[in-house]
């Protein structure tokens, strides 16, 4: 369990980069840290790998206060916490396999047994056959999966991700979500995903917090925060990932929100209730899509003619409706 309770962060310029910080992120989570540049992710980072301390507040993982960390134990920590990040990291002048050895170099292992886990840690990410190549001969991806193998490479519990997705397109950054998802499921990892980008939250993401001017201004699971943002913050990012709806103002009919989960996303809802009450639906806003292992669909709709009341009541039977 990694617990934040009542964090500030003030850097000696006087920016206050967190400003009273709680969150609990329990064993074996995907947690997602979503906020704009400059919303104090990065030294939120920061405080859970011991690189900086709280100025006030506690950061604790398992109990232990990482701030009172130093010397072996704060190392032993650092064993515990892998992290990637969004330029890599690697060193050109090394190959893959030796980019992915240096941790345990540096924590003393002995070759032999470094000899033993480099090819296992390089299939594991799926580069098994990419061991003496240089990070020029690879791609964006590939580089991402060193990247993950090295931080693997201690046997960490907890993976820390900075924006490790943030310089790969779209495809190559469904994969390496997918690999870091499979990470969790298969080696119980805690992950935590620190991202600007809302569809990275919700592809693998079971709870998330949004942070915005080093305040947590509100989380939950993703389902709730996505599908029900309350925060103005929250919705901002939302609008701007797609997920908004067209000008409403002047529009004559009635409006209103309606979400789906899992399998009722498949059934034809909308045009049983046409036929069954006459009302016209037009679709003014939305997004059908996947949020981790499950299907959800959330449309804005204009109802015009027909038994709107009987409209609305049947389109609550088959999900949520708000106004
Ligand atoms: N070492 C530092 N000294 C002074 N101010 C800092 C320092 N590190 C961060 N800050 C300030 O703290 C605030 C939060 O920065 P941080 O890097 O944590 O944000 P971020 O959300 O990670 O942004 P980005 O996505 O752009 O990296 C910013 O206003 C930044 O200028």
């Amino acid at each position: 369990m990694i617990e934040l309770h009542g964090v500030h962060k003030r850097f000696a310029t006087g920016a206050a980069a967190l400003d009273g910080v709680d969150l609990s992120i329990p064993k074996g989570e995907v947690f997602g840290i979503i906020g704009r540049s400059g919303a104090g992710k990065s030294t939120l980072v920061r405080l859970l790998n011991g690189l900086e301390r709280p100025s006030e507040g506690r950061v604790t993982i398992d109990g232990i206060d990482v701030a009172s960390l130093a010397g072996e134990p704060l190392r032993s920590l650092r064993r515990r916490v892998g992290m990637i990040f969004q330029n890599f990291g690697l060193l050109a002048s090394r190959t893959v396999a030796d980019n992915v050895a240096l941790p345990l170099r540096i924590a003393g292992v002995d070759r032999g047994e470094i000899a033993r886990r480099v090819p296992m840690l390089l299939d594991r990410v799926g580069l098994g056959d990419h061991a003496g190549r240089y990070p020029a001969q690879l791609s964006g991806g590939q580089k991402q999966r060193v990247g993950i193998a090295r931080a693997l490479a201690t046997g960490p519990d907890i993976l820390l991700c900075d924006e490790a997705t943030s310089a790969l397109d779209p495809e190559t950054t469904r994969s390496v979500l997918a690999l870091i998802a499979e990470l969790n499921r298969d080696l119980g990892l805690t992950i935590i995903l620190i991202t600007h980008e809302m569809d990275v939250v919700r592809q693998v993401c079971d709870r998330v917090a949004v942070l915005h001017a080093g305040r947590v201004v509100e989380s939950g699971s993703v389902g709730d925060i996505f599908l029900n943002p309350r925060a103005a913050e929250t919705r901002g990012l939302l609008a701007e990932a797609g997920d908004g709806a067209v000008d409403l103002a002047g529009y004559k009919g009635a409006v209103v929100r309606f979400t789906l989960i899992g399998d009722a996303v498949w059934q034809p809802v909308l045009t049983h209730i046409a036929r069954d009450t006459g009302v016209d639906f037009a679709i003014l806003g939305g997004r059908i899509g996947q949020m981790k292992d499950k299907s959800f669909g959330q449309l804005t709709l204009g109802l015009t003619g027909g038994d709107i009341a009987a409209a609305l009541s049947a389109l609550e039977a088959h999900g949520s409706v708000s106004r």
